[in-house]
């Protein structure tokens, strides 16, 4: 079982939601991310999405796009991004690692590579933005073979047909994004994407992440008595840009964000059970 099942696995037995925060790699230093990453995990993060930075990320608002910029400065790499990762696991053998990214700078060092570059460096899972489920089957088939999960998006605008696709291909867990547009977006409606969700869950008995748009402990909670996983980036990243001037505070800062919403999504999972 993959890292992120087991992981999936305890919290449910627990009777407790995955808090996934976001932050890009390398931004606004490369030698920030290590720290910032056990960090989060001591905060309450329960899998860690990290981004690979990429100079179109059109998927993203201004908050994500400047972090991709900043960490782009630092030349930082697909591989540099697997660094990171090596590094992180030194400490850390237990927190699943999902890299996100698009399709370029991995298709760029070839699927085979990165997967076992990826595996060796110690990433659980990875979602691609830019690869359409249905022109997948390389990647997945490649991904597959190096036990590293496939995650997949489901938007509001998928058809039921594509979910049946999305929910036959996915690894790992599915990432139903909350709203229609980029990261940082506004607020979603919890009451839609529950909605939705029941759509999925008819298809799927992965469990089921809901980001974008989720910004504090209170939309984090509301997210967390429908979901079984809550996705945050844009806040965080935000936290990131505000102290880039002030490395040395910088963990501390982003965790006091996570550790909030993780207290959030605790009381809101102890009222649930
Ligand atoms: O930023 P938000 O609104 O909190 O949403 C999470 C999101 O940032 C993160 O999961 C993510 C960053 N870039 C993406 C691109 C596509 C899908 C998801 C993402």
């Amino acid at each position: 079982m993959s890292r992120i099942s087991q992981c999936f696995k305890k919290l449910k037995a627990d009777g407790q939601t995955a808090l996934i925060p976001y932050v890009t790699a390398g931004d606004p230093e490369p030698w920030v991310t290590v720290p910032l990453l056990h960090a989060l995990v001591d905060a309450g993060a329960d899998i860690i999405e990290l981004g690979i930075p990429f100079s179109d990320p059109m998927s993203d608002g201004p908050v994500i796009q400047k972090a991709c910029e900043r960490a782009l400065k630092n030349d930082v790499s697909v591989k540099s991004v697997l660094e990171m990762v090596k590094k992180f696991r030194e400490k850390n053998s237990e927190t699943p690692i999902v890299l996100m990214g698009y399709a370029n700078p991995i298709e760029a060092i070839g699927y085979p590579t990165f997967a076992k570059l990826a595996k060796e460096a110690g990433v659980d899972g990875v979602l691609t933005v830019d690869v359409p489920p249905e022109e997948s089957d390389d990647f997945r088939q490649i991904m597959d073979e190096h036990e590293i999960d496939t995650i997949y998006l489901v938007a509001p605008t998928t058809s039921n047909e594509r979910m049946s696709m999305i929910a036959s291909y996915a690894r790992g867990f599915i990432y139903y994004v909350s709203i229609k547009g980029v990261t940082g977006s506004a607020s979603l409606d919890v009451t839609e994407v529950n909605n939705k969700l029941a759509l999925l869950r008819e298809r799927t008995d992965l469990p089921l992440g809901v980001g974008f748009g989720i910004r504090d402990g209170k939309s984090a909670a509301a997210v967390a008595e429908i979901a079984d996983a809550v996705v945050v980036g844009s806040t965080l990243v935000k936290c990131i840009e505000e102290h880039a001037q002030r490395l040395e505070e910088l963990p501390a800062a982003v965790a006091g964000l996570v550790a909030e919403m993780r207290h959030a999504i605790n009381a809101r999972d102890l009222a649930k059970a």
